[in-house]
């Protein structure tokens, strides 16, 4: 999940609210007409204005899922028309009109308070209309009631639009939290924990967003410890370890930023030099070679083997339409380093041709 898909949640939200708050007006006229509050029947036009209306616009809506409608608008036009219709009946209700009126208030508010229990604007201007028609319709010793029966709903819905908000702030910074905790492990699942550098998953996911060279090529090493199995063998694993650690550092220091160096085997690495020119990527590679000689990481095995730790270098173009076949090409080259002696570089053949 995204921010934006957390406000498009949110938006969803208020649109379903509009949704209930048009179904009810939709059932509330409909009762109005054919099961009249206090038997009076009064077939007002607005009241069928607000069962057409409701009806048109839930379809609308459904139809055209994306398109807003505007909420605070919409319940201030049901407002009135409801308002109209209390105004109109109210002249035909003969016995005790202020309970009639004190009902038909209510009942107002009921649809708002139900489908805008968190909006609380959209409530007011659903209500208000209604409820200065009942202040002017009654007389001043019933202002109190109508007060009250305005007041309460409107405190409970404001305190519930805090509580909301709140609720809303606090599910907003977790879901922020929780997108930032996934960046940092998705991260971490494409570092090579031992070296620091990229994975076989990480250098997967750079390749794919690797741009194609555009003047010059890219070039691909891969680079193999050489006689590593003795070196562990005789400091133990744990130095092999610090020695793998240190030969990685020195690769990611010796090459520029956006090059990718990965550890693509146990005491394999690939490095992919991006957009230079051959003679610069060989000068390269060999910078690589000699700072790991430079690293005079102790290697005194006898007599025939080199004091220091080395590695053999298979150099390739690298294709990115065609990733497996380049690095297929750099390990048969990678292959030839070590069968010549080790601690040297050897050239792919349409490396070499080139
Ligand atoms: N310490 C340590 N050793 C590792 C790790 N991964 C692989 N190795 C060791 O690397 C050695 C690789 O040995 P080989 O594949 O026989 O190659 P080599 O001895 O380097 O010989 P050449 O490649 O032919 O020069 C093995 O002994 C592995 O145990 C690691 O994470 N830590």
């Amino acid at each position: 999940m995204t921010a934006q898909s957390w406000h498009a949640l949110r938006h969803k939200k208020y649109q379903f609210s509009l949704r209930l708050f048009l179904l009810l007006n939709a059932f509330s006229a409909l009762f109005s007409i054919f099961s009249p509050l206090y038997y009076v029947s009064a077939l007002t036009f607005p009241v069928v204005a607000i069962f057409l209306l409701s009806l048109a616009l839930l379809l609308w809506h459904w139809k055209f899922e994306t398109h807003k409608i505007n909420i605070p608008l919409t319940s201030l036009l049901f407002g009135s028309l409801w308002a109209w219709h209390i105004v109109i009946k109210t002249r035909q209700v003969t016995y005790d009109p202020f309970t009639w009126l004190l009902l038909a208030f209510v009942s107002v508010i009921f649809i708002g308070a139900l489908a805008f229990a968190t909006h609380i604007k959209a409530f007011t201007l659903h209500s208000l209309p209604a409820f200065l028609v009942c202040i002017g319709l009654s007389s001043h010793e019933h202002w109190p009631r109508i007060f009250y029966s305005f007041a309460l709903p409107l405190a409970a819905i404001a305190i519930h639009q805090v509580i909301q908000k709140r609720n809303d702030r606090f599910a907003q910074q977790l879901l922020y939290q929780l997108l930032e905790e996934r960046e940092t492990l998705t991260d971490l699942s494409m570092i090579d924990p031992l070296t620091g550098v990229y994975n076989r998953r990480g250098l997967q996911n750079r390749i794919e967003n690797l741009p194609a060279a555009e003047h010059h090529e890219h070039f691909i090493l891969l680079l193999d410890i050489d006689h590593f199995k003795a070196y562990n063998d005789r400091y133990g694993h744990m130095m092999g370890d610090q020695a793998l650690t240190r030969v990685s550092a020195a690769i990611r220091d010796t090459v520029r930023s956006r090059d990718i160096v990965a550890r693509f085997g146990g005491e394999e690495f690939l490095v992919l030099l991006t957009s230079l020119t051959r003679d610069q990527a060989c000068q390269t590679a060999e910078r690589i070679r000699q700072q790991i000689i430079d690293l005079k990481i102790s290697r005194s095995l006898n007599e025939s083997t080199s004091t220091t730790l080395t590695v053999s270098i298979g150099m390739g173009i690298f294709d990115t339409e065609n990733t497996e076949s380049a690095i297929e090409k750099a390990d048969k080259a990678l292959y030839e380093a070590k069968h010549r002696g080790r601690n040297n570089i050897f050239l792919s053949r349409e490396l070499q041709a080139i």
